[in-house]
């Protein structure tokens, strides 16, 4: 079968490099750096050195001019380093570029990410996913891979002209792997789609049952999952690194009103998560576009709080889950020390319908949490006046179970019932509604 690439595995010693056109995001450069070091670690690769490359216009060999690029090719070589890592976005053509001026292999921002999520996968929707967004990834950089053949060859490589006699082995080689990475991707789309239509059912069998749910979203490593741990009687694995989870758990809790309420804990985002992956990915994070609610929880004890929050924000809006009310959680403030610092935050989220301050780790601000969420659901029930058959008792009984029933009256065949309805079963009775009202 066709394999992306694997050189992740074998590299050790990392030099990270982002490329940069203004002097104004040195700051946030460096954190951005800071942060694929992060990423870089969690693939088990050290980093040796980082280097920010300020570059006024736009190169379109090496993304900086030449003699910047040798610098960086000069201080790989002089750490020893066996790989590049960049922060940037390549063109395959520049990615290639890159390695054949420094020998080493050069990797970006979206090689790594895929890779962490490849490795994480475990279902086979989450499996099927990253396959896909990794082959699409791999698709245009295959010359990358068998350039060599070419090379050693020896006069062969003069192929890359296209066509006719001279074409070397890589070439050959490429039109290979290009017909099976094709054949693979459109596998994996049809497999998605059979278990996509399992999930489907799933959702479908929850919303019977009308239960609301909220979603846990937020940044990667802010706590979701030992939030919803904590809530719940879930054993989801939560873990000082980045992405630890990629697959949605479902669990329903309790509220202090005696609500049931469906959480659902899902994939962290990160700055500049890639297109190809949120795009893979829809289906998994599609639980939060479905949901009732949104529970946005933060590291409040991160200094980057603020960005983390405006990524969660941009995301959601990219799933179209923008608009959905959202219960922001200021999480880990047992590590905070200053609580100044705090009492700032807590007035810098212009979409929430409301924040609070939690350790998800020592349990503090659960109940006030709990109480949040039955607010969350009240803030969103509506008053209703339904007309429906006396025939379908279990359209009423469903209003009597699930909602809070002001008035019934009997007209003929019909019972009208006046009722405040919680918005997952208003859904279900909309066609009911009384039009004389
Ligand atoms: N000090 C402190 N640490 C916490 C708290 N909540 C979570 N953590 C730690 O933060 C790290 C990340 O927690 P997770 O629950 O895995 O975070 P997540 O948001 O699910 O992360 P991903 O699944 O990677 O996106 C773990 O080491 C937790 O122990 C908290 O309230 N206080
Ligand atoms: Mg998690």
């Amino acid at each position: 079968m066709f394999e992306v690439r694997d050189k992740p595995e074998m590299v050790e010693r990392a030099l990270l490099v982002r490329i940069c056109h203004d002097r104004r995001e040195a700051d946030e450069a460096e954190s951005l750096l800071a942060e694929l070091g992060e990423l870089v670690n969690t693939l088990g690769i050290g980093v040796i050195d980082s280097a920010l490359v300020f570059t006024r216009s736009l190169h379109k060999r090496y993304l900086c001019g030449t003699g910047k690029a040798q610098e960086i090719a000069d201080l790989a070589k002089a750490h020893e380093c066996d790989c590049i890592v960049f922060d940037n976005a390549f063109l395959p053509s520049q990615q290639r570029n890159w390695e054949e001026l420094t020998g080493v292999c050069v990797i970006d921002r979206e090689e790594v990410i895929l890779d962490i999520f490849s490795k994480r996968a475990h279902t086979r929707e989450a499996r099927l996913q990253v396959d896909l967004a990794r082959m699409q990834y791999s698709l245009p950089r295959l010359s990358r891979m068998w350039g060599h053949l070419d090379r050693e060859g020896g006069g062969a490589g003069g192929g890359k002209g296209g066509g006719g006699a001279a074409r070397g082995m890589g070439e050959q080689q490429i039109e290979v792997d290009r017909r099976l990475a094709r054949t693979r991707i459109d596998q994996c789309k049809r497999e998605l789609a059979e278990v996509r239509k399992q999930r489907n059912t799933r959702r479908k069998e929850r919303e019977k049952q009308g239960t609301p749910c909220a979603a846990i979203a937020g940044y990667t490593n802010a706590g979701k999952s030992t939030l919803l741990n904590r809530l719940s009687d879930a054993d989801v694995m939560a873990e000082d690194m980045l992405f630890a989870t990629l697959d949605t758990t479902t669990r329903s809790i309790e509220l202090p009103d005696g609500q049931a309420l469906l959480l659902t804990d899902t994939v962290g985002f990160v700055r500049n998560l890639p297109h190809r992956l949120v795009e893979a990915f829809k289906a998994t994070l599609e639980e939060a576009v479905l949901a009732d609610f949104i529970i946005h929880v933060l590291d409040a004890s991160s200094p980057e709080v603020l960005k983390f929050y405006q990524t969660t924000i941009e995301v959601l809006e990219e799933l179209g889950a923008g608009d959905k009310p959202m219960l922001v959680v200021l999480n880990k403030i047992d590590a905070l020390d200053d609580p100044v610092q705090l009492a700032g935050l807590e007035v810098s989220f212009p979409e929430a319908d409301h924040t609070i301050a939690v350790s998800a780790k020592t349990g503090q601000g659960m109940e006030e949490l709990l109480k949040l969420c039955s607010k969350m659901m009240a803030d969103r029930v509506q008053t209703q006046r339904y007309r429906i058959p006396q025939s379908r008792g279990d359209l009423s009984g469903m209003l009597y179970r699930e909602a809070k029933v002001i008035s019934t009256e009997y007209e003929g065949n019909d019972m009208v019932l006046t009722a405040v309805v919680p918005a997952s079963i208003a859904g279900k009775l909309s066609e009911y509604i009384d039009a004389e009202e």
